[in-house]
């Protein structure tokens, strides 16, 4: 029916019209009888009748009978109620669209109440989850605080399926939306990120924004799980999907009818997931023969339910966004788009600071221990490490005058033994505010608390060994920890697996706590043989890991694969790390206060000789090659590990040792997640070789704080590249000043960094004052027509360079034209690339012109840039030239058939040029073919 027309039809009229579409697409039958019976419009009597007939479709029936029969005023409240009440009524709201539907005036004063089981259990979601999320955990339940107060944004990039970075998220929204995304079919939102550096604080964000209704999206439920939850279930526990969504997050009220779990059936569009910890349940998925479960009806173990929705075999359409660890593999078929957390940005860092400490003084404080350090600044980056550091620091500093951050190089094992000296001042001492402040001393507070912390540390160690991160009432009571102790800190309750009544399930504060209080417990012991300190260490060399099965439930396959131990048993690698730190010599004098000090001496001992040991046969059996001027070595990311607890222990033997036991001059740790804090673990090495040495350390996040960690170690190094480490131009001033002191470099990778004009002038003053300097690759940066510049006029000094990669900056036609006065004679380059430059015909004729007076250039790139025809005649005199040209790329430009003719002709006369790569300019298919007798000009 036209709209003109309905739109004065009467409401009574249009329920007559569309009585056969409101039989079959009302679902909500009681919020129609609870809101007419509100309003007087029918009696007790009436809505008891409908509610006796057996079939909803005559229920509304008989509404529909029953509010005709009481007239137009009725029949219009009836439909004001599903315009009202839109989730319950979503099959009907085309309808209202298509009778151009608005409520009268007198209709619109009038009152709706949700009680639509629908809507009421969305309202119930969003309550609880706002409950839910509101705090931040601190030490214990005491010290709770707002996530509001706290929250800070993070570094979050976006990455495509190879990894490759697409830029960083502006806001949470865009988290969900469609940008980015790499794979329309895959549903699974993949959040990766280091121990601690924000992953469950940012879906805790994202769940808050929801339930405020400030997040973008029309998802009206959102379900969130941490994968731990399904190490809880035993093997043969079956539980249904209703069950999994309703009793792990929370249960419709008055929903007789199952007009809830059956909308999000309909409705899976509707519905947000987050998983958090996929590494945390990986071995258990290992372990397990995952069947496909399809039918939402079917009972399975509830792993199988959480691989059956992470698939889309269950609730397909729904959105999930899933946290796993940094290289925790996940297939991709299933990933929709990926983003990487790469902790506080110093700005970031300085905001965190400000909300943390109210107090101006000690703001200064913090902040000026911040800028001594890069170290320090380094490890605050990561979240977790900053929280602790950051809280360590106001309750010691309340406590005790004269309290400073430890000085010299903190390691990750002084941040939790500061935060264990914090939860176990809490028992020994009074209330702050009720104390005279006191020295501080370490020892005393680690010896008055040594019987909870023993405690702690062996209730740790026994979940690490079970390979599981949550423990029982009952396991806290066998390792000797009593009700008082609790509240240390340490643990804290999880409500979320403690369904039905079942007593408390506890957890540590955080997973690498875990690991750390499990390494506390190995030099605690003083029972179990003193070898037994390196089980996790022969554990970690000895496991070799499977890709996830969730791999295989989508490939039907159940081979595993081969895969680096590197990430899965992270957990374990961490506690070899404290494990290091504890048996150091800087902290002998406090363990001596523990552990019995001949036992602690043997324990020193044993790890010593194993950690020389293993780093002798780890450099052996690292993969060797021959490089072009090098011998190469491939470090492989278990080394890290190595080199990381070689700086907790502060041993120089085992430093000086590692150096001297790497033969090869070329160290490769490309993808390796170095991160900044590894710098200082790589240079407490370096420092003690002797030798000249080439490091590759693209594809990391080593940072600036890295970079300047590194400083030492550039005066030997003749290769450094550092290409994709986000690196800004304060990178760029330690580099000139250290490679410009000691002018061994050679190669110079930048690549992909955020290098601006600034950071260029320093790079040309590298190349202008190193002698050796060979290569520089500069390209993905920010760099204008000033830096370029810059940079064309220190090539033009230089004799030793003959690789510059200046890919995707923005030099444009000015910056051409000072690379064309740079190469009209340069002696020695020979590969350059100024592609992606955005240079026109004006700079391509600049270039053309001068480099016919250049003999050397080989290689010429000068891919998507926007060079037109006008270029050609001229880039076909350099071509005629015969110049020793041997490449020339000019892919994706502007060219047409016209400027092609130009550069074939030249061809003809020119028998060195091998070619011309004219592939994606402005000829069609026909066009091309009247080249095909000349071979060296490619279209493909
Ligand atoms: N964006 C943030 N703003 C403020 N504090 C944060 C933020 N992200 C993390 N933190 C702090 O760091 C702690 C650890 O963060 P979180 O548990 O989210 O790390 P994670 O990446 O999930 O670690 P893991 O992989 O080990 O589980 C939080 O409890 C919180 O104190």
């Amino acid at each position: 029916m036209h709209q003109i027309e309905e739109a004065n039809m009467s409401c009574l009229n249009i329920l007559t019209y569309h009585r056969e579409l409101l039989v079959s697409r009302l679902k909500s039958v009681q919020c129609i009888l609870d809101n007419m019976l509100a309003c007087g419009y029918i009696c007790e009597e009436e809505a008891e009748m409908v509610q006796r007939t057996v079939t909803k479709t005559d229920q509304v029936r008989k509404i529909l009978e029953l509010v005709q029969f009481k007239g137009e005023e009725a029949c219009e409240y009836f439909l004001y109620i599903i315009y009202k009440v839109r989730d319950a009524y979503i099959d009907l709201q085309p309808l209202l669209k298509e009778i151009n539907y608005n409520p009268s005036n007198d209709i619109a004063v009038m009152n709706v109440v949700n009680t639509d089981p629908i809507s009421r259990y969305c309202e119930k979601l969003r309550h609880e989850m706002t409950r839910d999320t509101s705090f931040i955990m601190s030490y214990g339940q005491r010290e709770e605080s707002h996530l509001e107060d706290l929250y800070t944004d993070t570094q979050i990039e976006l990455l495509n399926d190879c990894n490759e970075s697409l830029g960083f998220l502006e806001s949470l929204d865009q988290l969900l939306g469609d940008h980015a995304v790499f794979n329309s079919q895959g549903e699974t939102i993949c959040v990766m990120g280091d121990a601690g550096v924000g992953k469950s604080i940012l879906l805790q964000k994202l769940q808050n924004l929801w339930s405020k209704k400030e997040l973008q999206t029309d998802a009206s439920f959102f379900f969130k799980f941490r994968c731990r939850m399904f190490s809880v279930f035993k093997d043969t526990e079956q539980i249904s999907l209703r069950e999994l969504l309703f009793k792990y997050n929370c249960y419709p009220d008055l929903d007789p009818d199952n007009e809830v779990f059956d909308y999000i059936l309909r409705f899976p569009e509707k519905i947000i997931f987050t998983f958090d910890g996929y590494d945390e349940i990986q071995e258990d998925l290992e372990l397990m023969d995952v069947p496909e479960v399809v039918s939402p009806e079917d009972k399975a173990h509830p792993l199988q339910l959480l691989i059956s929705l992470l698939c889309g075999k269950l609730l397909k359409g729904s959105q999930k966004v899933l946290t796993a660890r940094t290289g925790v593999e996940i297939q991709r078929k299933v990933i929709r788009k990926k983003v990487v957390l790469r902790g506080f940005s110093p700005a970031h860092l300085k905001t965190y600071l400000d909300l943390h400490f109210k107090e101006q003084e000690h703001r200064e404080l913090v902040s000026v221990q911040l800028d001594a350090s890069p170290h320090l600044s380094g490890l605050c980056s990561t979240p977790l490490f900053c929280w602790i550091v950051f809280k360590s620091f106001r309750h010691l500093h309340s406590m005790h005058d004269s309290f400073h951050l430890p000085e010299a190089c903190i390691t990750l094992t002084d941040i939790f033994l500061l935060l264990s000296e914090v939860f176990l001042s809490h028992s020994a001492l009074p209330a702050p505010s009720l104390l005279k402040k006191r020295a501080r001393c370490t020892s005393e507070t680690f010896k008055g608390g040594l019987r909870p912390l023993t405690a702690f540390a062996k209730l740790a160690l026994q979940g690490m060994e079970r390979g599981s991160l949550i423990c029982s009432q009952e396991e806290i009571t066998e390792c000797g920890l009593t009700e008082e102790d609790l509240p240390l800190g340490f643990l804290r309750t999880v409500s979320e697996y403690d369904t039905c009544g079942s007593p408390a399930t506890f957890e540590f504060l955080h997973g690498t706590l875990q690991s750390f209080l499990a390494a506390f417990a190995l030099v605690l012991d003083e029972q179990a043989a003193v070898s037994s300190i390196l089980k996790f260490f022969a554990e970690c060399s000895r496991r070799r890991h499977s890709c996830l099965p969730f791999d295989s439930c989508i490939r039907n396959s159940s081979k595993p694969s081969e895969k680096e131990p590197f990430t899965t048993n992270e957990h374990l690698q961490f506690t070899n790390l404290f494990l290091s730190g504890l048996l150091s010599k800087a902290h002998t004098r406090l363990m001596e206060h523990l552990v019995s000090p001949g036992l602690l001496k043997k324990k020193q001992a044993l790890l010593k000789s194993y950690l020389s040991t293993s780093v002798k046969s780890h450099l052996y059996g690292l993969p060797h090659y021959e490089g072009d001027k090098a011998k190469k070595v491939h470090v492989l990311p278990n080394f890290l590990w190595i080199l990381r607890c070689i700086f907790e222990t502060g041993s120089k033997d085992i430093a000086r040792m590692t150096a001297k036991g790497i033969t090869a001059d070329y160290i490769k740790l490309g993808y390796c997640n170095v991160f900044s804090g590894d710098c200082t673990a790589l240079n407490f090495v370096l420092q003690h070789r002797k030798k000249l040495l080439g490091l590759d350390m693209d594809n990391n996040n080593i940072s600036d704080y890295g970079v300047k960690q590194l400083k030492p170690s550039f005066c030997k190094m003749t290769v450094v590249r550092l290409c994709v480490n986000h690196l800004s131009d304060s990178s760029m001033e330690v580099l000139a000043e250290e490679l410009c002191k000691h002018k061994v470099v050679r190669v110079l990778g930048l690549y992909s960094n955020h290098i601006t004009d600034v950071g260029a002038k320093l790079v040309a003053q590298i190349i202008e004052e190193c002698p050796k300097l060979e290569v520089v690759k500069i390209g993905k940066n920010k760099i204008s027509a000033v830096g370029g510049k810059f940079l064309a006029s220190a090539i033009q000094k230089s004799t030793s360079i003959f690789d510059v990669g200046m890919w995707g900056n923005t030099i444009g036609d000015e910056g051409a034209e000072a690379f064309a006065e740079a190469l009209r004679h340069h002696p020695r380059l020979t590969n350059l690339s100024l592609s992606a430059n955005g240079i026109t015909s004006k700079g391509g004729k600049c270039l053309a012109a001068a480099l016919k007076e250049n003999s050397v250039l080989r290689i010429f790139w000068l891919v998507q840039n926007e060079l037109t025809d006008d270029a050609a005649p001229h880039l076909a005199e350099l071509v005629q030239a015969n110049t020793g040209l041997s490449h020339l790329w000019l892919i994706s430009n502007q060219f047409t058939v016209d400027g092609i003719k130009h550069l074939a002709e030249a061809l003809a006369h020119n028998t060195a040029l091998k070619e011309i790569c004219v592939k994606g300019n402005q000829l069609t298919e026909e066009e091309q073919k009247q080249f095909e007798e000349e071979k060296r000009l490619r279209f493909h």
